[in-house]
């Protein structure tokens, strides 16, 4: 850390906290060998963590100014004619480490030209012994790869130069340079991992030559652009980075690391006067002037920790350090000085750099990601895994009937029948033995709660305005307009509802069911009868009065049968389920008989079938085993010397004998009895288009029957409602059948009884397939006989919308 000189003054914003050794950016500083060291002015303190710089007052900035003079610099520590390996081992070999561990690494070089940057990061390229940090580290990381076998371990590479604020792809000269795709152009993004740089080449590389071919190709790059460019070196930013995913071979486990190393090179820092430079020159002089302030800017931003914005975004260098620089990262800084005389403040501003960077707290972890597909697969395994334990469990403990699996249509259906009982007060509990029947039970409360909420809505729309009761413009209208408004705002305007209850005394019930609503007597006597009293309301619509008209002229038998004028439906149409029970025994009982018996001849005729089909295997597996004995007697009958008759015949055992005795017999009945088994397949199938084609009948009949008795029809003609709206289907025509519709649990049901029955017979499969097609039909079609969202509004009758209601519950329209 630096600290005042006895006349200067601090200029910077210190961090409210100091952070500890462990939990900040390490910064150490690096001496440039040289001749004239100024020992005069620059003193190397032996503890060799400490420099003291003094300056001499400068007699041109006149008599009283406030320059600091003197200096000390406390930093991590300093290299002095230390050597490339020194300086490796001491600050980069463990952050190296760390990458393969998933940690981030940042090691960055700053000063001024010639002050060493580049030979410390790159090294000399004419001497093995004096390459740099880079490719040691290079070098290292691919030791340690092959240290770690029971770790998949990829790199990646990419070189990055940042020059006059544009950014050049330094690796896009190679072939296999992705970049083409954003037409060269490049930019910084950050994702959930990061910050990275759009349209910048990555390379996939296997081992160390590879790496430092990179390396060397990217350098090439460069020191062409210096020439075409700039006349001196180091007038740009570079960035080369490695990329690390270390996976466990050893486990299975959807958790990886990933870790970036990047090794900075940063342009020269020299202040602009001092660069005496013109035009192209100075500008670039100006470019990274600008950007190193802004970096250091986003360092003293950093190191205050009450700050909270950080200025990242002001230039391209420091937005692709957003994530490189403290933060969960190893950071390093080598700051570079040239110790010579005319160097001296040059010396002073580097290191006033660096001991602003060991404010910026560090606190590196691990970069883990868990990979969703794997670790879904993972966890699809433990649930099995559990299900397994959970049967275990049950069978100890005599629990076996208790199943985990998801409710099929027809347990919801059993569970749904159950509630219904239970409201009606038939059944005394409900039997529950697992959570997903608890879940099964709450549902089917909800639906029979939202459909007679619906039957109470649509009853209080045939008499009533309904408006929206959290909507206060709505009602201040309603009430200015002198219609009676309900406490909560529901009911505006009753419309002739002495006449209306009259009739609807005189009609009685008018529905078999669903008339118990929780919120009927409530919704329709309340309101309308405080209003009563005091005057009558025409509705605004005459075509409900018209219809409720026309429904107490009918008489009141709903589900009696089938009315084809559609004015004479209840005013609730029965569920489904129901509705069809009464269709089967009043208006479908022919059809309904064919079908029960069709269905049982079926039934049948799959028994007949199914047994032939054990009776094969069986007959296979005898059959099998007898050639396995023939086999085996053939064998010992060899071993003792085969022995002719006269004739020449082989002279065989009479247990051989009788072994291909059986054998003729046994293959003679597989073949009659897999001919049977042919002929009833075609049997089978027949029936069971009989029984399909009853079946469609039968639901067509039905459906034409309900719709003629219970739906509604706009003016022009077209249904506006049907039980199967929420399939978004017409009323009277099935859906297509759609066997992905129904439940898997079906499927693997017949796919086990299909793998069981036809080891040995795969002629037979093509008939299961249409069997499991069929059954799967019946399963979607039950499930089409639930009861379905619906509501019914007579022609012409506004529907105001309520909210905070399920979006199926109302149509809006005027
Ligand atoms: N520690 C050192 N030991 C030996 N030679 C060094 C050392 N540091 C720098 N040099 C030499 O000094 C010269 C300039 O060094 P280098 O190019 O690394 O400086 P730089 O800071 O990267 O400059 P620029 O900003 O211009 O790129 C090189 O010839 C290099 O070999």
């Amino acid at each position: 850390m630096y600290s005042r000189g006895t006349s200067g003054l601090s200029t910077y914003s210190r961090p409210e906290k100091k952070p500890s050794k462990n939990q900040r950016v390490k910064v150490w500083c690096r001496v440039r060998p040289t001749a004239n060291f100024d020992t005069e002015h620059i003193e190397l303190v032996p503890d060799g963590k400490s420099v003291n710089v003094h300056q001499k007052k400068e007699s041109a900035k006149g008599v009283v100014n406030n320059q600091i003079l003197d200096w000390s610099f406390r930093l991590d520590g300093i290299f002095h004619n230390a050597s490339q390996d020194h300086v490796f081992d001491t600050v980069a070999a463990d952050i190296v480490t760390s990458a393969l561990d998933g940690y981030n690494g940042t090691m960055m070089c700053y000063g001024q030209t010639g002050a060493g940057k580049t030979f410390t990061i790159t090294g000399a390229t004419e001497s093995y012994k004096q390459r740099g940090i880079l490719p040691r580290s290079i070098s290292q990381l691919f030791r340690e790869i092959e240290e770690r076998p029971e770790y998949s371990i990829t790199v990646r590479v990419s070189y990055l130069e940042i020059y006059n604020e544009s950014m050049v792809d330094l690796l896009a000269t190679l072939p296999e340079a992705i970049n083409q795709e954003n037409g060269g152009s490049m930019s910084v993004a950050e994702n959930q991992y990061g910050v990275y740089v759009k349209g910048l080449s990555c390379h996939l590389t296997q081992n160390e030559e590879e790496a430092l071919n990179y390396l060397f190709e990217g350098e090439t790059n460069r020191a062409i652009a210096a020439h075409s460019l700039n006349a001196q070196s180091s007038r740009s930013h570079c960035i080369f980075t490695l990329y690390i995913e270390t996976r466990s071979r050893v486990q299975s486990n959807a958790r990886y690391t990933v870790s970036k190393l990047n090794f900075v090179d940063l342009a020269g820092s020299e202040r602009l006067s001092k660069t005496k430079s013109d035009g192209k020159t100075q500008q670039e002089a100006m470019y990274i002037n600008k950007s190193l302030t802004f970096l250091e800017q986003v360092i003293v931003a950093l190191a205050d920790r009450r700050r909270e914005h950080i200025p990242f975004r002001q230039s391209k260098l420091t937005h692709c350090l957003k994530d490189s620089i403290g933060g969960n990262c190893n950071t390093l800084l080598i700051a570079n000085i040239w110790g010579e005389k005319q160097q001296l403040e040059e010396s002073v501003s580097t290191l006033r750099f660096a001991t602003r960077m060991m404010c910026v707290a560090s606190e590196p972890s691990m970069n883990e990601i868990i990979d969703p597909v794997v670790q879904c697969k993972r966890l699809e395994k433990e649930i099995q895994h559990l299900k397994h334990e959970l049967a275990m469990h049950d069978t100890l403990t005599n629990r076996s009937h208790i199943t985990y699996d998801t409710l099929s249509e027809q347990q919801r259906y059993e569970i749904r029948q159950q509630v219904r009982r239970y409201l009606e007060g038939h059944l005394d509990e409900i039997d529950i033995i697992n959570l997903r029947q608890v879940q099964g039970v709450f549902d089917s409360f909800k639906d029979i709660y939202v459909q007679m909420e619906k039957d109470v809505e649509e009853r209080l729309s045939q008499k009533f305005t309904l408006i929206d009761r959290t909507d206060p413009a709505a009602i201040a209208a309603a009430q200015q307009s002198g219609l009676p408004v309900t406490d909560d705002g529901l009911l505006v305007g009753e419309t002739d509802g002495r006449k209306e209850k009259e009739k609807e005394t005189k009609k009685g019930k008018l529905s078999r069911q669903d008339t118990k609503s929780p919120t009927g007597g409530k919704s329709v006597s309340s309101p309308s009868h405080s209003a009563k009293g005091e005057r009558e309301v025409k509705s605004p619509h005459p075509s409900v009065d018209r219809t409720r008209e026309e429904d107490a002229a009918t008489p009141a038998s709903s589900l009696g049968g089938p009315k084809t004028d559609r004015t004479a439906r209840a005013s609730t149409p029965p569920s489904r389920t129901t509705a069809f029970d009464i269709f089967k025994s009043e208006k479908g009982t022919e059809l309904n008989r064919i079908l029960v018996e069709n269905k049982d001849i079926l039934a049948s005729n799959k028994k007949t079938y199914t047994d032939l089909a054990r009776g094969i295997n069986h007959n296979k597996i005898e059959i099998d085993q007898c050639r396995m004995k023939l086999e085996k007697l053939k064998e010992e009958r060899e071993s003792n010397g085969t022995q002719y008759n006269e004739e020449g015949d082989i002279i065989i055992s009479e247990e051989e004998f009788m072994e291909v005795k059986r054998l003729k017999e046994l293959k003679s009945k597989y073949k009659t009895d897999y001919d049977n088994l042919k002929n009833l397949k075609a049997k089978v199938q027949y029936c069971q288009r009989l029984v399909d084609n009853c079946r469609q009948k039968l639901i067509q009949e039905f459906d034409k029957w309900y719709s003629e008795s219970f739906l509604s029809q706009t003016e022009d003609g077209t249904t506006t409602t049907s039980m199967a709206a929420g399939h978004g289907i017409r009323p009277g025509v099935l859906p297509p059948f759609n066997p992905n519709t129904v439940p898997e649990d079906e499927q693997e049901k017949f796919d086990r009884l299909q793998m069981e029955l036809l080891m040995n017979n795969p002629d037979s499969a093509a008939f299961f397939n249409a069997q499991h097609r069929t059954q799967r039909r019946k399963t979607y079609e039950a499930a089409m006989m639930q009861p379905q969202p619906s509501y019914r509004r007579s022609p012409g009758t506004p529907t105001i919308s309520i909210r905070n209601r399920p979006p199926n519950m109302l149509q809006i329209s005027q």
